[in-house]
């Protein structure tokens, strides 16, 4: 007979502590201000349903999966919260992260072509291309010195949309100032919107307002620059070919632009409107950027405190990577690599919280949920939740491949109830395949070329914004290998 063996001692990386009780309505208004994750007690890792109850709004949090699954599936009795559409507008304009009704079905016809999984896997050789920009500023970094490797996963996942949606890379002067000015932009947004959420309109920090709808306002010129001759060029052609009677042209980009520009409406015919095509790229460049380098930031930190992974991670990458030519075929072999990053949207879903209105009034659970008020789905508690997860707060990225053996719940049932980093329902991450694709490469890539070690005494602190960031930055050892 076997000794039984131990239990693995698996890392806990820190996040802000919950207080033991309730915090007081104004304590949880100005610890959201800061990070949303400082307004979080002791009992909403547990609760089925909570509420909240302010002047202007009700506020429900619904952890519950059954009732999750309700609210995210029916997107029109439970559309966009305003507030999103609010502070992101000016930005995004009527883009698909924040329409609601026929506007937001109409537009997700017209986006689906562009991430059908035959489309994400022919941009791969530009994430590729990306890859390798990021090998060479590792290598440069010298023996053991401290790098910060938030700024270098937000380096790698803008130069990856940047290439795979307009074929720019980062380092062009347009791109880097496009990504200079969304850096400005992101630091507004959150609290831009955090006092609509809450109802107290009066509240408005105007300073910021301002602020932000100049660094929006900026972003959207230069988007409107790269994509205009291309946009023009393409309706001269289309135009061409209407009047010749033969088949409407392809636009040669091969990059996303390329099929936004192409896509036609089965029904009505018509495509985008160059409007439309800035508001759908500026979304684009933003939800894809800012979700992929907050979650590879965190995979970083967490392998670098789990030595034996990050060694298991290298021996993968070593026997798979090289050689990888254009077709992403060969990364479905890198089964841990996506363990390590599943694990890491569990720990930190970089979109943390999902805010929605009710369309009616409508029971839930013993409430009655009135027509306006706010709920709020939260995978950061729903994946952390201490009723849904086996030791909900440690890194064991191997739980996935034993789905059985866990408590309360088997991994594979925590996984079918609880577990939402991409959303849910009809309104649920369209880039997910492409994030999966970008953050296998790159995660394999950073574990084949250099070794990460924690920095003594640095130990990054969650804070909730757009996406959940480190708020002093995710500082790693670089050792180079072989
Ligand atoms: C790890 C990376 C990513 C994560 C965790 C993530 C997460 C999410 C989540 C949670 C939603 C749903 C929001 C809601 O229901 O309120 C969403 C929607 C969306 N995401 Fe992602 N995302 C990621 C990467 C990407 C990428 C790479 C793209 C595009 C290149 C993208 C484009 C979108 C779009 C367009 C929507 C809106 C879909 C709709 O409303 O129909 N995302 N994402």
């Amino acid at each position: 007979m076997t000794a039984k063996q131990p239990p693995a001692q698996h890392f806990c990386p820190h996040y802000p502590q919950p207080a033991a009780k309730r915090p007081s309505l104004l304590a949880m208004f100005l610890r959201k201000r800061r990070s949303w994750l400082d307004s979080l007690y002791e009992r909403s890792y547990r609760m089925k349903m909570g509420e909240v109850h302010l002047p202007g709004v009700d506020v429900y949090m619904v952890n519950e999966p059954p009732l999750v699954r309700q609210v995210m599936e029916q997107a029109d009795a439970f559309p966009k919260h305003a507030m999103l559409g609010e502070a992101l507008r000016p930005l995004l304009g009527d883009s698909i992260f924040t329409t609601n009704g026929e506007t937001w079905r109409r537009q997700r016809e017209l986006m689906n072509p562009s991430f059908e999984a035959a489309r994400v896997k022919l941009v791969f050789g530009r994430m590729r291309d990306a890859a390798d920009a990021m090998v060479a500023r590792l290598k440069a970094v010298p023996e053991g010195g401290v790098h910060d490797m938030e700024v270098e996963m937000t380096h790698v996942a803008a130069d990856i949309i940047l290439r795979t949606i307009l074929s720019r890379p980062l380092e062009s002067a347009e791109a880097l100032q496009v990504f200079r000015a969304f850096e400005r932009y992101q630091e507004t947004a959150p609290r831009v919107m955090m006092p609509a959420f809450f109802g107290l309109r009066w509240l408005r920090p105007w300073g910021q307002i301002r602020r932000s709808r100049q660094a929006a306002a900026e972003i959207r010129a230069l988007i409107e620059g790269l994509i205009r001759p291309r946009h023009d060029a393409y309706q001269a052609a289309l135009h061409q070919a209407t009047a010749a009677g033969t088949p409407a042209p392809t636009e040669e980009g091969g990059d996303i632009l390329a099929t936004l520009l192409m896509v036609r409406d089965a029904k009505t015919g018509q495509g985008f409107s160059f409007e439309e095509l800035v508001d759908q790229v500026a979304m684009l460049f933003l939800a894809g950027h800012e979700t992929s380098a907050s979650a590879m930031s965190w995979a970083l930190h967490l392998i670098a405190n789990a030595p034996d992974v990050q060694e298991r991670l290298h021996a993968e990458a070593a026997r798979h990577l090289p050689g990888l030519g254009d077709d992403p075929g060969q990364l479905k072999e890198l089964a841990l690599s996506r363990n390590v990053f599943r694990e890491t949207l569990r720990l930190f879903p970089p979109v943390g919280f999902l805010a929605r209105e009710s369309a009616s009034t409508c029971p839930m659970r013993d409430k009655t949920v009135k027509a306006g008020a706010s709920v709020v789905i939260s995978p950061w508690l729903i994946q952390r939740h201490r009723e849904l997860w086996a030791r909900p707060d440690a890194f064991d990225p191997d739980r996935y491949a034993h789905e059985e053996d866990q408590q309360p719940l088997s991994t594979k049932e925590s996984l079918r109830k609880a577990y939402l980093p991409f959303g849910m329902g009809p309104r649920v991450c369209i880039g997910a395949a492409f994030a999966l694709q970008e953050a296998a490469l790159v995660l394999s890539t950073v574990a084949l070329h250099v070794r990460l070690a924690p920095v003594p005494g640095h130990v990054p602190e969650p804070v909730g914004r757009l996406t959940i960031r480190a708020e002093n930055g995710i500082a790693l050892k670089v050792h180079q290998r072989a």
